[in-house]
Formats: C-alpha cells, sequence, structure tokens
C-alpha cells in the first residue's frame, strides 16, 4: 500500500514506530523517517534494524524548522510524539500545551507546507470528557486537527486522528507492573477494583491508524471498538497466568485517572458512523457560520448514549488470560518464570 512512498513517524522510536516497522519495512515502501529527539535510541533502532530504507532526523515537535527539516518528499505522517504520561503532564502542564498541541500545529504547518497527502495524528481515549493534563492536552490536539483540516486544499491534503484506549503491556504499564509484583512476591496494587479500561493491543493500534489512512475523511477521529476489562479481572489473569498467590492490595484512585474511560463521547456518538469495527468522528464542518452554535441545537444528542469501557464488552478472566498469552513480553516473561517448563 505504501509502494515507492515515504513515511514519517513522529516519535518514532516508540512502540508504535517499532511496531508499524515491523510491517512496512520490508515491503516496497521506499522509506520510513523517524523524527524523534533521543539519539541514543535512534541509534539502538538503527543497529537493531539495519536496513537502507530506514532514516533518522533528530528534532523535536516544538520546533517547526527541525520539522521543516525531514518534511521533503514526504507523502505520509504518522504523528505519534506526545507527552503522554497522566502525572508528568499533571505536574508540568505547559510541558503537555508545547509537545501535544503547539507541536502537532507545528507538525501540521510543516506537512501541508510540503505538500504531504495524509498525516494521522494519534490520540487517547483520555481526550474524551477529560480530567487530566494529558487528556486536555490532547483534547486540544484533536481541536486544533479538526481546524486545521478546514484550512487546506482538500484535494491534496487530508488531516485526520485515531483515538484509542490502553495498549495492552506498553511501556510503564500497569501489566508490566504487575507481573514485576508478581516475579518479587509483592501484593498486587489495584487502585479500585471495579475500574474499567480499554484493552487493545499495539497491533490494532496500528490497524486503526490503517483504517484511518484508507477511510477517513479530512477532520475526522477514527475510534476502533474494543472490548474492555476491570482490572480486578485483569490482575486475576495475571495471577493465574504466573499460577502466583500473591494477595491484592486495593490502594485507591491515582490523582488525574477515572473509574472508566470513554471513547465516544455522547455529543460525538450522536453522530459517529458506525463503520462495523470502527466508528468515524465527522468533523464538525460549520465553516464560520456559527448558527449551530447559537441558535440550533441537536435533539440526536439528547438522545444518545457515550461508548465508554463500562458500556463496551467486559472480557471475562478466561479471555484477558487468552488475549495476554498472544503478547509476546507475556511469552517471554513466562518462559522466565517457568524456567522453559509448559
Ligand atoms: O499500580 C497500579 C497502576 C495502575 N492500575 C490501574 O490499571 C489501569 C491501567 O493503568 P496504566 O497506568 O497502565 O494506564 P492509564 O490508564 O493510567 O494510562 C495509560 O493509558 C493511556 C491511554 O488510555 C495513555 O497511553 C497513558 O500514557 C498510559 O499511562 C488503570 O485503571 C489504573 O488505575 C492499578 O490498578 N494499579
Amino acid at each position: 500500500m505504501f509502494k515507492d512512498k515515504i513515511l514519517l513517524i513522529t516519535g518514532g522510536t516508540g512502540s508504535f514506530g517499532n511496531a508499524v516497522l515491523k510491517k512496512f519495512l520490508n515491503t516496497d515502501i521506499q522509506e520510513i523517517r523517524i523524527f524523534s529527539r533521543d539519539e541514543k535510541k535512534q541509534d539502538d533502532m538503527r543497529k537493531l534494524y539495519q536496513h537502507p530504507n530506514l532514516k533518522f532526523f533528530i528534532g523535536d515537535v516544538r520546533d517547526i524548522q527541525s520539522i521543516h527539516n525531514a518534511m521533503y518528499n514526504v507523502d505520509y505522517v504518522f504523528h505519534a510524539a506526545a507527552l503522554k504520561q497522566v502525572p508528568s503532564c499533571e505536574f508540568f502542564p505547559l510541558e503537555a500545551v508545547k509537545t501535544n498541541i503547539l507541536g502537532t500545529d507545528n507538525v501540521l504547518t510543516a506537512a501541508i507546507q510540503a505538500g504531504v497527502q495524509k498525516i494521522i495524528c494519534l490520540s487517547t481515549d483520555k481526550a474524551a470528557y477529560p480530567v487530566n493534563a494529558m487528556g486536555i492536552s490532547k483534547a486540544m490536539m484533536e481541536k486544533t486537527l479538526i481546524a486545521k483540516s478546514r484550512m487546506v486544499r482538500q484535494d491534496q491534503t487530508l488531516i485526520c486522528g485515531t483515538r484509542y484506549g490502553n495498549v495492552l503491556a506498553s511501556r510503564g504499564s500497569v501489566i508490566p507492573l504487575f507481573i514485576e509484583q508478581i516475579k518479587s512476591g509483592k501484593p498486587l496494587t489495584i487502585t479500585d477494583p471495579k475500574m474499567t479500561r480499554f484493552m487493545m493491543t499495539l497491533d490494532e493500534a496500528v490497524e486503526l491508524v490503517l483504517y484511518a489512512y484508507h477511510h477517513a475523511e479530512n477532520g475526522d477521529i477514527m475510534v476502533q471498538k474494543s472490548p474492555a476489562a476491570y482490572i480486578e479481572n485483569l490482575a486475576q489473569a495475571l495471577l493465574e497466568i504466573f499460577q502466583a498467590q500473591n494477595s491484592i492490595q486495593t490502594i485507591g484512585t491515582r490523582h488525574g485517572e477515572k473509574l472508566y474511560e470513554v471513547l465516544l463521547t455522547k455529543e460525538e456518538a450522536a453522530k459517529a458512523i458506525d463503520m462495523g469495527n470502527f466508528y468515524r468522528i465527522p468533523a464538525d464542518n460549520r465553516d464560520l457560520n456559527y448558527g449551530k452554535y447559537l441558535e440550533e441545537g441537536s435533539p440526536k444528542i439528547t438522545l444518545s448514549n457515550e461508548y465508554n469501557s463500562n458500556n463496551t464488552k467486559i472480557l471475562t478472566v478466561a479471555e484477558i488470560k487468552e488475549k495476554l498469552l498472544k503478547l509476546p513480553l507475556l511469552q517471554e516473561e513466562l518462559q522466565l518464570w517457568t524456567g522453559g517448563k509448559p
């Protein structure tokens, strides 16, 4: 699908970038550009892949000139660079503004100027009814891309977003933490047994971006339907997989976190288009006619229901185990834990 094309991934040294590389590096794509700040991570990646079609650009989305330098001849951009940890954004909200909002605007400006055809920006469920600085900055990122999508030549540039839930076993997330706790014989620290999270794999995150690539229209936010799990059941599933007896300790909700996450707000659900496994949230294309904001309402909004991690399919412990056992991280950890014995 990317024959002779150049794809640039901002924040490309992260797990999303690596998943895209595994899928596309050995195809007929002309080049994949990794744009990021950390030279060490780039160097590690260079050594790991040793591929002539993989190119590295040092830069920062906060610095538009550094993006301009990387954007020549690029056909498509996957914009994954972000500050995504809830606590760090909470302590330094202006840093989230600079990277997630202004940085996105820089990426879009540079890409439009360079004639890039499609730009897909990665967002998160925490942007829907946001309560923490990370989610608020991502919500503003979405607003920025939607606004920008109205100001481009529609036959030349497509700007859209994807919104997804928790990526299973991503770095610093709860699954690696629970595994560490199991291995060191400590209690599993659960914030709230009834807390739910959407559970996506990294491959599904890539799949969503590719779906957006094929089906999104300018200003759309694309959402993949996905199952969710109670954190209590996630902990139970891991204990069963590792055949461990650790106790479970409830520690309470952490600062800035919600009991459940939302992928489609009630307001978005009123206009979202059901596309089978996905939802397409069309952009608000009211242009500069403010009529609908001021005089006209929409009865559909009153009737619609949000799509959240409590009203989606909830995985049973057995289903969580099945999903977890497919993860490479889990297979490796289990191998180490059992010493290779089945
Ligand atoms: O010791 C812990 C830590 C976490 N949790 C729970 O486990 C769930 C997942 O927690 P993570 O820390 O793995 O993920 P978050 O939902 O807090 O946020 C993560 O997922 C987001 C996407 O929704 C962003 O990617 C974000 O950067 C990333 O940290 C939450 O319900 C949390 O309360 C526990 O029960 N115990």
